[in-house]
């Protein structure tokens, strides 16, 4: 290998790698996992000049940037760390990328708690939540209302085609909380035994909409229609900045096996000589306009979904770069 090829550390590949396979799942916990691998990659080099050491952080940062492309966490998390390397020696920059991950990571725990008790304020003692897919920050709320004496019992969805309300369920359940586990399509049916649907965000966009698991947006809109409130817990890491300029947050693809198995595949396409192939289409998100929100909850209060661009330039300001441009 010549001396101008960037060197990744394999522990950040095996992070990319488990985060690609959603070994690590869900926004925090990836922003959490992408903090801490630039941090073992600053603490293995053996860069020997300040310019090497940079190149090697800024190629494991489009690594681990390449996985998974709709939790605005994971970009802010490496812009974040990025922003804190600096010094005029490989040490110097070595502590500092290390300190700025580890920064990252003690306020990304303590903007969970904070939008916790936030989230918590919202739930009364005997309410009954309707969660989707697996969300840490909506946990949060729950678990800090259980700690203020605030009982609550839990409707699961179980979020096809991956079943991460089966984590919801049992992390729940391990918290005390009486647990209802649901298939997706009796979510409405549900909506008349629940006082409030609690979602998490992969994104929050300048205009409020919130992109989170797939139905997300048919969970929201039912229970509109049912008078159910939507509350969506998202730390502020979920503010996605570029929205701000007009982009849009990409969707992410996932591949048909996670639908249809090799096995019914192959008995699907058996008898189908004559007939037009069958293709399958696997979202992983969508996205939830703005109206059917009621409040998107942070570690800076709770906001109409509407006034959360006031927060996102008070936080980002006007522009952003890639996290590898902005050293
Ligand atoms: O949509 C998901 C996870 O999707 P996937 O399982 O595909 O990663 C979660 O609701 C958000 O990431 C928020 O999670 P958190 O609150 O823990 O950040």
């Amino acid at each position: 290998m010549g001396s101008d090829q960037p060197v990744v550390d394999p522990a950040v590949t095996a992070t990319a790698d488990d985060i690609a396979a959603m070994q690590i799942r869900g926004a925090a916990t990836i922003a959490d996992a992408a903090a801490a691998a630039l941090a073992t990659q600053a603490e293995r080099s053996d860069a020997a000049t300040p310019a090497a050491f940079e190149r090697d952080l800024r190629a494991s940062a489009r690594e681990l940037y390449e996985t998974r492309p709709t939790a605005v966490s994971l970009p802010n998390a490496l812009r974040y760390v990025l922003r804190g390397t600096e010094g005029e020696t490989v040490s110097a920059l070595q502590s500092s990328t290390i300190d700025a991950a580890e920064t990252f990571r003690a306020e990304l725990e303590q903007a969970q708690s904070k939008l916790g008790e936030i989230g918590a304020n919202r739930l009364r003692d005997g309410d009954v939540v309707m969660t989707h897919c697996h969300s840490t920050d909506a946990l949060a709320c729950i678990e800090a209302a259980l700690e203020s004496g605030t009982a609550v019992e839990a409707i699961v969805k179980e979020t096809r085609p991956r079943k991460q309300g089966h984590i919801t369920a049992q992390r729940l359940r391990e918290l005390g909380v009486p647990v209802t586990l649901i298939v997706d399509n009796a979510a409405r049916r549900y909506l008349d035994e629940t006082d409030h649907v609690l979602v998490g965000a992969d994104s929050i966009a300048a205009d409020g909409s919130v992109i989170n698991k797939i139905g997300t947006s048919g969970l929201a809109v039912n229970a509109r229609e049912r008078g159910v409130p939507v509350m969506v817990a998202a730390q502020t890491i979920k503010l996605h900045p570029d929205t701000m300029t007009g982009q849009t947050v990409a969707i992410e693809m996932r591949e048909e096996a996670e639908v249809l198995s090799a096995d019914e595949r192959t008995a699907i396409d058996g008898n189908a000589d004559e007939m037009p192939p069958l293709r399958v289409e696997n979202p992983a998100f969508d996205v939830t306009p703005p109206r059917y929100v009621d409040a998107i909850v942070t570690e800076r209060g709770q906001f109409p979904p509407e006034s959360i661009v006031t927060l996102m330039r008070e936080l980002f300001g006007e522009t952003t770069a890639e996290p590898w441009d902005t050293t």
